[in-house]
């Protein structure tokens, strides 16, 4: 269960932590905004991507479906700052689609929380494998991390590349080769 309460206290301590006035007037209202922000930014904590990935459309014959480029931001949970980039998805369809949509909703009900970039491919392409029964999954995750940008080892446009790969996608290279022409065009 989300707690705004808690978050506000949190923030007055942060404020006070870093030497600021949490009751100087630019502040008032700071710890209300930064816990309505948490709520929206790990709202995927209390959503499951089922809920999503049931509605599906029958195929006969379905090849590789393949979203590229879709855009996301999370959290990571050493330093909550932001990780920001790309998801690229792929998966084997075994008789039905998902709609389109959902694979881009499936990225942001497990990005909307704190996060590792590792966990954050592997929990994507076990949905797709396990919600839609496919018979196989390929998730490829590029972002920057602030943490490595701004602070720490200050390396902005570092690029972690992540990818993860079940089913017939382990198997087949030919496929993956596929994944790859699609996605860098
Ligand atoms: N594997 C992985 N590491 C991450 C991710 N996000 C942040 N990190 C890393 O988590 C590590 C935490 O290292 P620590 O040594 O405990 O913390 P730190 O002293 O703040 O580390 P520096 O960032 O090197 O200053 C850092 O190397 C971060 O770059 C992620 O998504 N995946
Ligand atoms: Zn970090």
């Amino acid at each position: 269960m989300f707690d705004q309460e808690k978050i506000q206290q949190a923030t007055r301590l942060l404020l006070e932590g870093i030497g600021e006035d949490p009751q100087r007037e630019g502040l008032l209202e700071t710890p209300a905004r930064v816990a309505r922000m948490y709520e929206e930014i790990c709202g995927g904590m209390n959503q499951d991507p089922a809920e999503y990935l049931s509605t599906t459309f029958e195929v006969s014959d379905g090849g590789m479906v393949v979203e590229r480029d879709i855009p996301f931001h999370s959290l990571c949970e050493h330093h909550l700052l932001p990780f920001v980039g790309k998801a690229h998805i792929a998966y084997m369809p075994n008789g039905r689609v998902t709609g389109l949509s959902k694979l881009a909703r499936t990225v942001e009900v497990y990005a909307r929380r704190l996060q590792l970039q590792e966990r954050l491919t592997a929990q994507v392409a076990d949905a797709l494998m396990k919600e839609l029964d496919a018979k196989g999954a390929l998730v490829m995750i590029e972002a920057e991390h602030m943490c490595m940008s701004m602070r720490g080892v200050q390396k902005p446009g570092t690029q972690t590349v992540t990818l993860v790969k079940r089913g017939v996608f382990e198997t087949d290279s030919q496929l993956v080769d596929d994944f790859f022409r699609m996605v860098r065009r």
